[in-house]
């Protein structure tokens, strides 16, 4: 699959601070990813050398083929649209007024401005003056602005930040929208445990560096060559349990009448049918997959022990 967007081997410093180093990263047609990863980290910078803003000391970036910051960069850009980390509007203009504002810089007819209001939910306070919106009716109108003149990719720096949970569901809803309608969607955020079942890829950023990139399970796989598993007991003598397991299952937890098994992938089948055949002593079993927070901590500390 082509790649609407890419960073190949880039680096981006300011000053004596290395902000990206050495990303190679693509975005696919038609997937949501997240760009996760803590304060400073990289995030906004690999944001801004898609939108053409910053220049990489190294490396290429490419939107559809075009560098964002050279001659022909504001083809690239016609085809983004950006959501920024603290959208700021005038106060005094209505959210109509604002999309006209924007339609015009982009250079779109403001047509479809009203149904987009209504896309978002604030077609309502449309003729209102932004002074008087919620912070997550801002939010909106922001996400409202990206959506001028339909831009096949859609960049969204920390759209949830400040967001009380409802709101943060629908904008999560929103780029569900997005996505089933065939836009790329990139959207960078903190918020891991709430992202991770709402986008098709996720790369994880560590004080500029892309730590891994993937889907969930490419995630897992890399990360967590083993499963576990939650063992619930009843009457059983535990050491005689533990015996009988296939080697190289390890303990990792231990309480009164359950157990969490360290188990390396390849051996999953030979342990459940080790534990199966237990009879009565084991009640339950589940399967433990470790989510999103999990990998990054994990992804982090292996990044700390390597330097
Ligand atoms: N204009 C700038 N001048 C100097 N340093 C900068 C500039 N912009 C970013 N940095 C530094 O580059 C690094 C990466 O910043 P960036 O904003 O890309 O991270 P981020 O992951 O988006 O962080 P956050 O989640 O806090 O927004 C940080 O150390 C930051 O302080």
């Amino acid at each position: 699959m082509s790649a609407i967007a890419q960073w190949d081997g880039v680096t981006k410093r300011y000053g004596n601070v290395l902000a990206v180093q050495d990303v190679t990263l693509a975005l696919h047609p038609g997937e949501a990813t997240a760009l996760v990863g803590h304060n400073g980290a990289g995030k906004t910078t690999l944001i801004k050398l898609l939108l053409g803003l910053i220049r990489p000391e190294e490396g290429a970036v490419r939107v559809s083929g075009i560098d964002p910051a050279g001659a022909h960069g504001a083809d690239a850009r016609r085809a983004l649209g950006f959501l920024p980390e603290n959208v700021a509007f005038h106060g005094a203009m209505t959210g109509n007024e604002l999309m006209s504002f924007y339609a015009g810089l982009k250079g779109h007819s403001t047509k479809r401005n009203g149904e987009l209001l209504s896309l978002v939910g604030i077609a309502d306070a449309a003729g209102r003056r932004v002074s008087t919106y919620s912070k997550g009716m801002r939010q909106r109108l922001g996400i409202a602005q990206a959506l001028i003149g339909e831009p096949r990719l859609l960049l969204f720096d920390e759209p949830t930040s400040g967001l009380d949970p409802a709101s943060r569901i629908d904008v999560f809803n929103t780029i569900d929208m997005l996505r089933g309608s065939g836009a790329t969607v990139l959207v960078s955020t903190h918020a891991l445990a709430e992202v991770e079942n709402r986008v098709d890829r996720v790369a994880v950023m560590h004080r500029g560096r892309l730590l891994a990139a993937g889907t969930l399970e490419d995630l897992r796989e890399g990360v967590v060559p083993h499963v576990g598993l939650r063992v619930r007991l009843r009457n059983c003598d535990t050491e005689r349990l533990l015996a009988a397991l296939p080697p190289g299952i390890e303990c990792e937890e231990r309480a009164e009448e359950l157990l969490i098994l360290r188990v390396p992938a390849e051996n999953k089948m030979a342990a459940l049918r080790a534990l199966a055949g237990m009879g009565d002593a084991v009640e339950d079993i589940q399967t433990v997959t470790p989510g999103l927070e999990d990998l990054y901590r994990r992804l982090v500390q292996r990044e700390a022990s390597a330097a």
